[in-house]
């Protein structure tokens, strides 16, 4: 079992490993004992397959569980209002804990529910996702607004991060696809060797049992380092966005949950290599392509459908269109452009993966 602190203004340790559900019931005895109730928001799918474990873990709390709807559908005003709903009908107070069970969505979600009911009650994050080792770390809250993703959040540390190995092992191919894209992301941010180590990988699901918890442990050593040096994304925070200006045009376009958040970003980290005017682009395209990312989505998406929602990111100002470009790999930067050189590097992408495929 490994631990990685996160030293934020309220700091706290995330746990991986294998079997790590189990520490629950040990280093957070006294936190999850005083609570008057232990709360727990499951993705409804993650629910079926794994709540065994977890109730195992908790037994001694007697927690109650609120379901929500599979990825990204959590994410809505909707889904929020019956969260705090549960809470307020099961007589919950400013003594009560919660934890987020499921992928990066239910972190998401539970965390800005935590951060609001009753302006704050304490987290866990229980992770069962790649993706999570992201979304889990950093205490980014969000839901989605049919306008723009993350639109509606708070920052809000965990209390903890308990990341157990063990529940990867059910990952459908799409999600094993969607994580890898964010540990991708923070090699592209951090650190080249790495980045070859993880384009090798013609065959994602070969990492299972061959790397896997190294390179989660690399990413979340990435994202908290960020964290630390800017909690609340005022500079060098803003660099875990790589890909995600048009990666959330996308799922904001389709619609949420259409398109998983982390292929998403896989289109939006070639549009920002593309940009970047990066040579890492041609053979980043080769792994998405032998690794069944869906690079062909963009010749169905037409530049002047994205380009609202790439205005709304949170990154832009009022006229300006903001990316998080490379000048290489491990040397990530901002960098303001304007609509007529995104839309001509729209058009080359385009045309580049419609000649490669
Ligand atoms: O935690 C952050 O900060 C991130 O930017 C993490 C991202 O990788 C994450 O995938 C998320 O979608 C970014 O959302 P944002 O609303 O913070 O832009």
């Amino acid at each position: 079992m490994r631990e990685l602190r996160v030293e934020t203004e309220h700091p706290y340790i995330v746990h991986i490993g294998r079997g790590a559900v189990g520490l629950l019931g040990q280093h957070y005895r006294d936190l999850l004992a005083a609570a008057d109730q232990v709360v727990v928001i499951a993705d409804s799918r993650v629910a079926e397959l794994h709540l065994p474990q977890l109730f195992e873990a908790l037994a001694d709390f007697q927690p109650k569980v609120f379901r929500v709807p599979a990825g990204e559908e959590a994410k809505s005003a909707e889904t929020f209002m019956d969260c705090h709903s549960f809470l307020l009908t099961e007589n919950c107070s400013r003594n009560t804990v919660i934890l987020a069970f499921g992928g990066g969505a239910v972190g998401d979600l539970a965390g800005f529910v935590a951060s609001t009911f009753m302006r704050g009650v304490p987290f866990v994050q229980v992770p069962t996702t790649i993706l999570a080792h992201d979304s889990a770390v950093g205490g980014k809250t969000a839901i989605n607004h049919p306008l723009g993703k993350n639109m509606i959040g708070t920052f809000y540390q965990p209390h903890a991060v308990v990341y157990d190995a063990d529940f990867l092992q059910t990952l459908p191919e799409n999600e094993i696809r969607s994580g890898m894209a964010e540990v991708i992301k923070h090699a592209f941010i951090s650190n080249e060797g790495w980045l070859d180590e993880l384009l090798a990988y013609e065959d994602l699901s070969k990492m299972f049992g061959q790397g896997l918890e190294g390179h989660l442990e690399k990413g979340i050593a990435v994202k908290s380092a960020i964290v630390e040096e800017d909690e609340f994304e005022g500079g060098v925070r803003k660099f875990l966005n790589f890909g995600h200006t048009l990666g959330h045009a996308i799922e904001a376009h389709l619609g949420y949950g259409k398109l998983t958040h982390g292929e998403a970003v896989v289109l939006g980290m070639a549009y920002a290599l593309e940009l970047s005017e990066s040579p890492q682009l041609p053979r980043f395209l080769n792994w998405a392509k032998a690794n069944r990312y869906p690079l062909m989505l963009l010749l169905d998406m037409p530049f002047d459908e994205l380009l609202p929602y790439m205005k709304k990111d949170k990154k832009s100002t009022a006229a300006a269109l903001n990316f998080v470009l490379l000048e290489a790999v491990g040397q990530p930067f901002m960098e303001t452009i304007t609509e007529q050189r995104a839309q001509a590097a729209y058009g080359k992408l385009r045309k580049t993966i419609k000649e490669m495929i």
